[in-house]
């Protein structure tokens, strides 16, 4: 696994971007043969999608031949909800972007059939091929998408029941309000996401300074879904100085020396 240290949480967008540009551009994508992208919703990846859209506009990066597969989905709000992924995603990126709306992948938090919808995921994802390169972000709890503490890590797309942390961590978004937030929701599994050819999570904020720690440091344990990517062939972690009070100076001074060629020139 990798682990890019940099200095503010607006490096880490900035960093990020220029990955998934790089990435891109380097496959050169056609119609026939488009580059398959993993996205996440969440604040972190916010700064991400802005410069990707100024990237976008700017002529270095298209998304013409770009697929895209959403991480996750509630479960039982309208799709067009102000605070639906669906939502999100619309209005923070692809609203901006030269993506094709039919290479857009949601998953449906309303369909008649919850299991068949996951399946259905599956399915779309194996068409392709597989993704690319997944980006995702972690709950404080180290999930990952929303695969909450005790998920299997050969987990595949499914239900799942959020826990009241994950909703009270969510609920800001709900007027603060925990009982408007959604019990369930649709996401792909920790299995779905190593089956990814590349993995990308993004960790800001001291707030998620002990998930960063568990997914390093820790062992790899259900508890801690994020520590499967200490399994997957090529995972990255990009975090900020905030997120990374929780490491050893040992181990931050470890990675930080590794990648210094990678990190200069931001
Ligand atoms: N399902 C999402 C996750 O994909 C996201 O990583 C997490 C953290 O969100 P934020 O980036 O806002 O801290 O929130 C939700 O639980």
């Amino acid at each position: 696994m990798r682990l890019i240290p940099l200095s503010a949480k607006a490096d880490v967008g900035k960093w990020a971007a220029k990955h998934i540009a790089r990435r891109i551009n380097e496959f050169k994508p056609t119609a026939n043969k488009p580059f398959v992208l993993g996205l996440p919703t969440g604040s972190t990846p916010m700064a991400t999608y802005k410069k990707l859209i100024e990237m976008n506009r700017d002529g270095e990066v298209s998304f013409e031949h770009v697929v895209t597969f959403n991480m996750d989905e509630y479960v039982g709000i309208p799709a067009d909800h102000p605070e639906s992924y669906r939502t999100f995603m619309f209005k923070n990126f692809f609203e901006h972007i030269d993506i094709r709306h039919e290479n857009i992948n949601l998953l449906n938090g309303n369909p008649e059939d919850l299991e068949a919808e996951c399946q259905r995921y599956e399915d779309k994802i194996k068409s392709y091929g597989g993704i690319h390169l997944f980006m995702g972000g972690v709950g404080h709890d180290g999930h990952i998408a929303f695969n909450e503490p005790g998920s299997s890590l050969s987990s595949r797309t499914r239900i799942k029941t959020l826990t009241d942390k994950t909703r009270q961590a969510n609920s800001r978004f709900f007027e603060n309000d925990i009982n408007q937030v959604p019990k369930l929701s649709l996401t792909i599994g920790v299995g779905t996401l190593m089956d990814a050819r590349e993995v990308m999570i993004l960790v800001t904020g001291a707030d998620k300074a002990y998930a960063l720690h568990a997914a390093v440091e820790g062992s790899v344990n259900h508890l801690w879904t994020i520590s499967a990517m200490q399994m997957h062939p090529k995972a990255m972690i990009v975090c900020d100085e905030d997120a990374t009070m929780e490491l050893r100076v040992k181990t931050l001074k470890y990675f930080a020396e590794l990648e210094a060629e990678n990190i200069r020139g931001l």
